[in-house]
């Protein structure tokens, strides 16, 4: 369970979380949503341990993540928006030597995994030779290397072609099968609406809406005839 309490924070005189508040459930999977500057970095870093809130807090599972960082990223991976792997070493280099970073990583896990996202036939490749597809997906795995519960990504599709983003939301659709909580920003509707159960909508720094994916149609009366896309657009405006 993560749970934010009257939540802000402030960039000098610049308040880009203002008093934000919500509860997610374990094994959701959370489109954070917004216009651009909305927050939503700024939210999911908090979250992950990498950026301190000016005031209010957040819970992990109970735990502060002002006061224990450490046993937060033990259950958190963190996927940043830029493409963090070393580009000259191979896939399977990339994750031994993150692997040997994490704590409680395990050869043979992170073998399935690459063989469920198809990653395997890749493992020798060097990265600059991967796809963008392939590398972003390298770059997912290896916040994955400790086996978190939660799975925090900052748009982490930015950049690829359509089939290699279908592919990802399916791979972490799977995820999400295993009982994990997701925390997904994203701008693309359709992936949005394929993956994520449930909506946190933000609108510069103010918490604008968090529910279920049936209650953003219903948040959107206006647009009751409208898709899932149209209606998120028009509520995010
Ligand atoms: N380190 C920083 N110092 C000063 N201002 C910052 C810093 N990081 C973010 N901001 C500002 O905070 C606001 C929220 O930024 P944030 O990156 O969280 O938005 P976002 O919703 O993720 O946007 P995008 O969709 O473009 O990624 C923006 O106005 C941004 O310029």
């Amino acid at each position: 369970m993560i749970a934010a309490e009257n939540l802000t924070k402030k960039f000098g005189r610049k308040e880009v979380l203002k008093n934000i508040n919500f509860t997610i459930q374990k094994g959701e999977t959370v489109g954070v949503v917004g216009p651009n500057g909305a927050g939503k970095s700024t939210l999911l870093r908090i979250i992950a341990t990498i950026m301190n809130a000016t005031t209010g807090t957040v819970a992990v599972d109970g735990l502060d993540v002002k006061k224990e960082k450490k046993a937060i990223r033990q259950k958190i991976g963190y996927v940043p928006q830029e493409i963090a792997v070393y580009h000259e070493l191979t896939t399977r280099e990339n994750l031994r030597f993150f692997g040997k970073l994490a704590k409680h990583s395990s050869e043979e896990r992170w073998m399935k995994r690459c063989e469920e996202w198809r990653l395997a036939e890749h493992l020798d490749k060097k990265v600059k030779h991967l796809s963008g597809g392939n590398q972003r997906k390298l770059n997912i795995l290896i916040a994955m290397l400790h086996d978190p519960d939660i799975l925090i990504l900052d748009e982490p599709t930015v950049g690829i072609d359509i089939s290699a983003k279908q592919e990802i939301v399916n791979d972490l659709r799977e995820f999400g099968r295993e009982g994990k909580t997701i925390l997904y920003s994203s701008h693309d509707a359709q992936e949005l609406e394929t993956l994520c159960t449930s909506f946190l909508i933000l609108k510069e720094g103010e918490l604008l809406f968090y529910g279920s994916k049936q209650k953003v149609r219903q948040f959107g009366s206006i647009a009751q005839s409208k898709n899932f896309a149209e209606t998120l657009g028009e509520i995010v405006g």
